[in-house]
């Protein structure tokens, strides 16, 4: 019971808004290393790999992801309730003992998941707008930064999870209303704080800008006003966290708050 006092006191809106400022910087870093590499159009194409693995049909990005969280599965990534492989199906059981990570999520709500949206929108949708079109051959690192992108996202957006929780768990009967009435357009926007998302997206844009500047000795450059300077266009951060990651968290939060009262 005490426990269970403590785990409520800890997740508040300001607990939780942290954690996802913390969120920005992998995403940033990530989107950044994968610019690094151009677009590598065979990473995706499943008729590159064609018969020569046992798996069939498969891009080699998608290859790479599904070995990659089955090697981490094993290494207890997914313990943390914060992390949602995409292909569960392929994570078998922990090899390393059980580590007692905080159950701060109401149950029937914690299994919201929209890995497979995530999944498209980053390989249809973010991937164009943050490479340029080329190949040179760096086939598996660019998978692998790929996927670094992909978790960092997965992560963010599903916090949702614990963002919908702690804005439960400040105003229960503001939310009951709308979540027994299955009311999704009130509860999205008793959730919404269109401020808070303006300063998430000026601050990821900026975010973009310092840490994608090329870092130079002596004379000093001011690239402040050119943004072809930066390794990942902080202008298309900034569209990235609008359209998509933002919008993706807050249904997220929506999906959970429907099934909080389960
Ligand atoms: O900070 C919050 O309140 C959130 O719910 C997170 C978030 C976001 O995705 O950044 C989503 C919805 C709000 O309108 C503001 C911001």
């Amino acid at each position: 019971r005490r426990l269970q006092e403590e785990e409520s006191t800890a997740l508040t809106l300001e607990s939780v808004r942290k954690f996802l400022t913390r969120e920005e910087d992998s995403i940033v870093f990530s989107l950044i290393e994968r610019a690094k590499y151009p677009r590598n159009a065979p990473v995706y194409d499943p008729s590159y790999l064609g018969s020569a693995t046992k798996f069939h049909n498969l891009s080699l990005v998608e290859l790479f992801v599904r070995e990659t969280e089955a090697v981490q599965a094993k290494a207890g990534r997914y313990q943390n309730p914060v992390e949602i492989p995409f292909f569960p199906k392929d994570t078998t059981l922990a090899l390393v003992p059980p580590y007692n990570f905080p159950n701060e999520l109401h149950a029937a709500a914690a299994s919201v998941n929209v890995s497979n949206n995530i999944w498209r929108k980053y390989l249809d949708e973010w991937l164009p707008q943050i490479t340029s079109q080329g190949d040179d051959g760096n086939y598996a690192p660019t998978a692998a930064a790929d996927l670094v992108c992909l978790q960092a996202l997965s992560r963010r957006i599903h916090y949702g999870r614990y963002v919908a929780e702690a804005k439960y768990r400040g105003a229960p009967q503001d939310y009951n209303t709308a979540i027994r009435a299955k009311d999704r357009d009130a509860l999205m926007k008793l959730l919404t704080f269109k401020s808070q998302e303006d300063a998430v997206k000026t601050r990821v844009e900026e975010k973009a800008k310092v840490f994608g500047q090329d870092v130079t000795l002596g004379n000093r450059v001011d690239n402040s006003s050119d943004t072809t300077n930066y390794k990942v266009d902080p202008v298309v951060v900034y569209g990235l966290y609008g359209d998509w990651v933002i919008p993706m968290t807050k249904m997220v939060e929506v999906e959970y708050l429907l099934r909080r009262l389960d």
